[in-house]
């Protein structure tokens, strides 16, 4: 509808949440068609799939890449790829619609030359997680990780540099971006079990794009 477009694209203001983590409310709205439609292209070239961890369990969110590099796990360890091992192939480019989001998000929260060369899209059904954890295995940890929920809500919590202590409950709906670095870039994080909900324009799935610059 046209009155909820419009209400959808106001721009809203940056919330704080740590000295360089924000949360950009609604950042993503006004380009959600195209994102979605681009993503949908990505994943007809490179599967989603839920991959190992080294203890031989399998992740409940299913993932797949673009960019130069893509992250993968296996039984082996993670580290980023220039290949996807499904297909042995490039994975597909990063479309200009992700790229210029990833861009400008980080710009609004004070990142002024990011430039990622790799983008994880993780995929929640109902009933996914994402355990706690650090985003560190990259090269470059003075990139910041540019982060977009598309899709139903979920909560994100934000921890300190240890795994216990107090954490953050963010709550994150369709369109939501969140930007953390710089001192802050190390936090644990993660993603509490995703409830059972349908959205308009993806379904009843949480789609996560993960922006990072890892070499
Ligand atoms: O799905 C999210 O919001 C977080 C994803 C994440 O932390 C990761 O892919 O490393
Ligand atoms: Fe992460």
């Amino acid at each position: 509808m046209l009155t909820d477009d419009l209400f959808a694209s106001q721009p809203q203001p940056a919330i704080q949440l740590q000295a360089q983590a924000w949360l950009l409310p609604a950042f993503a709205c006004s380009v959600d068609q195209q994102l979605w439609a681009d993503i949908q292209t990505v994943i007809a070239q490179a599967a989603l799939r839920q991959m190992q961890i080294p203890g031989g369990k399998t992740m409940s969110v299913a993932m797949t890449n673009c960019g130069d590099y893509g992250w993968v796990s296996d039984r082996s360890g993670y580290r980023y790829s220039a290949t996807d091992p499904q297909t042995g192939s490039s994975w597909p480019a990063i479309p200009e619609s992700l790229f210029d989001l990833a861009v400008s998000a980080a710009k609004a929260a004070g990142f002024d030359s990011f430039l990622p060369d790799a983008c994880l899209i993780n995929r929640y059904l109902t009933g996914c997680k994402m355990s706690l954890h650090q985003d560190k295995d990259e090269q470059d940890m003075t990139a910041p990780i540019v982060s977009v929920s598309l899709g139903i809500d979920a909560v994100f919590q934000l921890g300190g540099f240890t795994r216990t202590g107090p954490k953050l409950k963010v709550p994150l709906a369709h369109g939501d971006v969140l930007v953390w670095g710089g001192e802050d870039r190390l936090r644990y994080h993660g993603v509490l079990t995703v409830k059972q909900a349908q959205h308009p324009l993806v379904g009843g799935q949480r789609i996560n794009l993960t922006f990072r610059k890892s070499n």
